[in-house]
């Protein structure tokens, strides 16, 4: 379980977060949709302890981010950005390097490893340098990254940004499966789209504040509309941050 409680973050002249308090489940995929410039990277990022909020709390299964931080990020996933693999490393020594360094020992790695290159349909492409990898198989490394140490809660910034038809499906297709396993799945995305076809629970910010939490359908209840998108821009005033 994620929840963040009153986050209030000012950046430079720019107030970020403005008490933005909202919870994601087990067994959900929450999204979080937002216009340009809502804070949800800031919010995501203070989720996962790379930036220190002005007040209130960030909490992963009850932790608290700041004050407990290795044990609230042993129970985190974070999804990094594809594009910035370390190129030289295959994806077994990279997938091997962050089991351990989230805790577990050599040979629960090397079993954790081998667990999720198969689980991902990884093997293939498991011995070679990520130098030249296509996008899909990019993705596929960094998602392998990211749950190889079974964390509960898996935390993922536009994971389809710059994806293309199959590898989009592969990512829709293992979050889903997490969620059924139980995981508590947040991502952010401008695909209204994707965010109406997967999510249990949305979350909608704006200027740092949440607007509104629901099912796609209950947004589209409360809002008397027919699909999200429609629901988002009444919400929102404006259809800045959609994507088609
Ligand atoms: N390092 C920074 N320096 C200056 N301003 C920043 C910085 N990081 C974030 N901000 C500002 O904080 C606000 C929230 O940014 P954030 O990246 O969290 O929004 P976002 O919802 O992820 O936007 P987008 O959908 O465009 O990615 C924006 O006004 C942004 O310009």
């Amino acid at each position: 379980m994620i929840e963040v409680q009153g986050l209030r973050k000012r950046i430079g002249n720019v107030q970020a977060l403005d008490g933005l308090s909202f919870r994601a489940e087990d067994g959900q995929i929450t999204g979080l949709l937002g216009p340009n410039g809502a804070g949800k990277t800031t919010a995501l990022r203070t989720l996962f302890g790379l930036l220190k909020a002005d007040e209130g709390r960030a909490l992963v299964n009850g932790l608290d981010v700041q004050s407990n931080t290795v044990e609230a990020k042993r129970q985190l996933g974070l999804f990094p950005d594809p594009f910035g693999l370390y190129e030289r490393l295959t994806p077994r020594e990279y997938i091997h390097y962050f089991a351990t360094v989230n805790g577990l020992s050599k040979a629960e790695a090397r079993r954790a490893t081998d667990e999720v290159l198969a689980q991902m349909q990884m093997q293939e492409i498991a011995d070679r340098r990520c130098k030249g990898f296509s996008q899909g198989q990019r993705m596929k490394t960094a998602l392998a990254q990211a749950i190889v140490h079974r964390p509960n809660n898996i935390i993922l910034d536009e994971p389809s940004r710059g994806l293309d038809v199959m590898s989009t499906r592969i990512l829709r297709q293992t979050l889903s499966d997490l969620r059924d396993q139980g995981h508590c799945v947040l991502f952010s995305s401008h695909v209204m789209q994707e965010v109406a076809a997967l999510c249990d629970q949305v979350i909608i910010i704006a200027k740092g504040k949440l607007v509104a939490q629901g099912s796609p359908q209950e947004l589209c209840r409360i809002t008397g509309q027919t699909s999200l998108e429609e629901a988002f821009i009444q919400l929102i005033g404006t259809d800045e941050g959609i994507a088609a």
